[in-house]
């Protein structure tokens, strides 16, 4: 069953299927963590496991023990740490396999879901008409986009809106004598949702310290979801976005149009 040599290892067909699975693997864990807390916990945890070994070939019995211990409760305590990142991995696998939306296998055997991508393209539209409005009036806005059907929020301070996405509903809500303006607009589907939400406030060491709390909630609400907050400064008329908790700023309406089209219609997050 030997098949190739390399370096005086031996190799068949399913180490090199084992070895493309973890790289994957790791590659998609890496795009997850990326950027966020996350990634800082890991690396953490990454650093016991290996003073662990460290310290148990070195022969030190005491504190091989108590790593040894923490080690044991690790792994319960990274299903805790993880639950939203471990959610969001075994998404992101589900959008690569055969059955996803947008692959080959489902456009040739389930054309029904193969529709016209008209609607998303409207929304995208409406979106991108009231964002450069805000920017030029300098009206601030902070407008999550929810790319599955299920967003967690506070309802008790929104004011659900239940509306068909329009531009100028858009910007009436965020213009600054309307008493919605304040706080999170939520787009779920083809509707405008609530206004008015207070969302959670990302506390990511490495966001810029410059930043104020309207960015710093849509990295929030980004952080353990699969949403793209969209972010106009009220101070600087710049437009940024927020996904999978990292914050890129001062993009153009182009580039926001790109990452709403990645998002919304090729189903990327
Ligand atoms: N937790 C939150 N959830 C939703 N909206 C929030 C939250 N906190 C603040 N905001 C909104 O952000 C507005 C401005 O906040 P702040 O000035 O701190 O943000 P900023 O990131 O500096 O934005 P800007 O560049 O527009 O000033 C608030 O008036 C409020 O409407």
């Amino acid at each position: 069953m030997d098949m190739f040599q390399f370096y005086g290892y031996r190799f068949n067909w399913l180490n090199i299927l084992d070895l493309s699975i973890v790289i994957f693997l790791v590659i998609q864990l890496y795009r997850l963590l990326k950027g966020s807390l996350a990634f800082n916990i890991f690396v953490g945890l990454l650093m016991v496991y290996l003073a662990y070994f460290l310290v148990q070939a070195l022969g030190m019995p005491i504190l091989t023990n108590i790593l040894q211990n923490f080690i044991n409760v690790g792994l319960i305590a990274i299903i805790i740490i993880f639950q939203p990142e471990i959610r969001k991995f075994l998404l992101v696998l589900g959008k690569k396999t055969p059955l996803s939306k947008d692959s080959f296998f489902t456009k040739l055997f389930m054309p029904d879901r193969f529709k016209s991508y008209r609607e998303e393209e409207n929304i995208i539209n409406e979106v991108i008409t009231a964002v450069g409005h805000l920017s030029a009036r300098h009206t601030g806005a902070l407008i999550v986009i929810a790319t599955t059907h299920r967003v967690k929020f506070d309802t008790a301070s929104s004011i659900g809106i239940d509306g068909n996405i329009s531009a100028k509903l858009i910007e009436s809500i965020f213009s600054k004598s309307s008493p919605l303006h304040d706080g999170a607009l939520i787009i779920v589907g083809n509707k405008i949702l609530a206004a008015k939400v207070i969302l959670p406030v990302s506390d990511n060491p490495n966001l810029p310290t410059r930043i104020g709390l309207r960015h710093r909630s849509a990295v929030g609400i980004t952080e353990h979801s699969d949403n793209l907050a969209i972010v106009v400064s009220e101070e600087r008329a710049t437009i940024s976005y927020a996904q999978d908790g990292r914050l890129v700023q001062d993009v153009s309406l182009e580039e926001l149009k790109i990452k709403m089209y990645e998002v919304l219609v090729d189903g990327e997050s």
